[in-house]
């Protein structure tokens, strides 16, 4: 039983099929078929707002092009210390906004507090030619920690981000789960409370490999075919990643498959909760859980098979998906029970 993360898992059965049944015949290529041409307006209609949409493989492709397009070579972008464009792309956002410095900024449970950052803006040296320019600021959902921001919080933030003139860019790796989570629209926590640019997740939840770059900012737009061209992003055969990401907000299928997943955490929580030793690191708000457990239980519980990461001294991180039995969240707290 594989609680490593999200991106263990398979495909759902709706986008295979969908991407199956877009295997036919020829179709024109580079994004000019008619499965990307319908993203455009089905995207639209989910956000209840114009968007331009830009399908590519990876989420950290989708972060890191994102980025290029609002941060200049001379800029900064703001992001969680503990962030995964931080920590986890191998600076790729660095190396695609052609040398921008990543300025981290501390908070509690994976969420930037926008007083903090509003502080950090107010000292960073605008117009100073020895400084990074502010350029940006990054915020993901749901976070690293497995907490979401609610929709005023980020609208905070996004204040302070106009106030300083610069971009607010979301990665959504795993914006399902918030808006699962939430309960709220879409828009609500994108474009209604200020963000420009947000990258869709997919893959974690459900496609195959298919993210979504979505512009609320049209202006912004206008330059990414050129960045994504450039990183190798720009599939000829684009039709089955676009098949994908049809698939998925198709019937709510994005929504159903989060609702499973953040609900199997929820079930898996509430199993831990009351084991000896056990001590969560973070509010469980959506489908991530990472807790404290004894040593010993950590690794009788390894020895028996089930993977999951280590994330630092006697904690552990469990990722639960929209494909996450029921039975094997029973299972896995069984098994912590056991050596408690
Ligand atoms: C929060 C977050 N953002 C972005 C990514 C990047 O996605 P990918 O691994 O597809 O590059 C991940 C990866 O799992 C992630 O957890
Ligand atoms: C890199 C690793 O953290 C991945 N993003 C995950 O969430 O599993």
């Amino acid at each position: 039983m594989n609680f490593c993360s999200d991106n263990a898992t398979g495909v759902s059965p709706e986008i295979m099929a969908a991407t199956a049944a877009a295997n036919c015949g020829a179709v024109m290529s580079y994004g000019d078929d008619e499965y990307t041409q319908r993203l455009q307006v089905k995207f639209s209609d989910l956000f209840e707002t114009s968007v331009t949409v830009f399908p590519v493989a990876t989420g950290s492709a989708a972060n890191a092009l994102a980025l290029a397009v609002v941060t200049p070579p001379y800029g900064a972008v703001y992001c969680h210390a503990e962030s995964h464009i931080n920590l986890d792309e191998c600076g790729a956002p660095e190396f695609f906004t052609g040398g921008a410095k990543l300025v981290t900024v501390t908070g509690n449970h994976g969420k930037i507090e926008a007083e903090t950052l509003g502080k950090i803006l107010d000292r960073a040296g605008a117009g100073v030619v020895h400084h990074v320019q502010p350029a940006a600021v990054s915020i993901t959902q749901a976070t690293e920690a497995g907490t979401v921001y609610n929709p005023a919080e980020i609208s905070h933030i996004s204040e302070v981000v106009r106030s300083h003139n610069l971009h607010l860019h979301m990665d959504g790796a795993r914006f399902a789960n918030a808006v699962a989570s939430l309960g709220c629209s879409p828009a609500d926590i994108t474009w209604r409370a200020g963000v420009d640019i947000l990258s869709f997740g997919a893959t974690k939840n459900g496609a195959m490999a298919a993210e979504a770059v979505v512009f609320f900012n049209q202006e912004l737009a206008k330059t990414f075919p050129f960045y994504r061209k450039r990183s190798g992003h720009l599939f000829s055969k684009m039709r089955f990643l676009s098949a994908q990401l049809e698939a998925y907000i198709t019937d709510d299928l994005w929504l159903k498959n989060a609702v499973h997943a953040n609900n199997m955490a929820a079930r898996l929580a509430a199993g831990l909760a009351g084991v000896e030793g056990a001590k969560f690191c973070h509010q469980v708000e959506a489908n991530e859980i990472f807790i404290q457990l004894p040593e010993s239980v950590i690794t009788a519980v390894l020895a028996e098979g089930f993977l999951f990461y280590r994330w630092d001294e006697c904690t552990v991180r469990l990722v639960t998906a929209f494909n996450t039995l029921e039975a094997d969240v029973i299972a896995f707290v069984e098994a912590v029970k056991r050596h408690q």
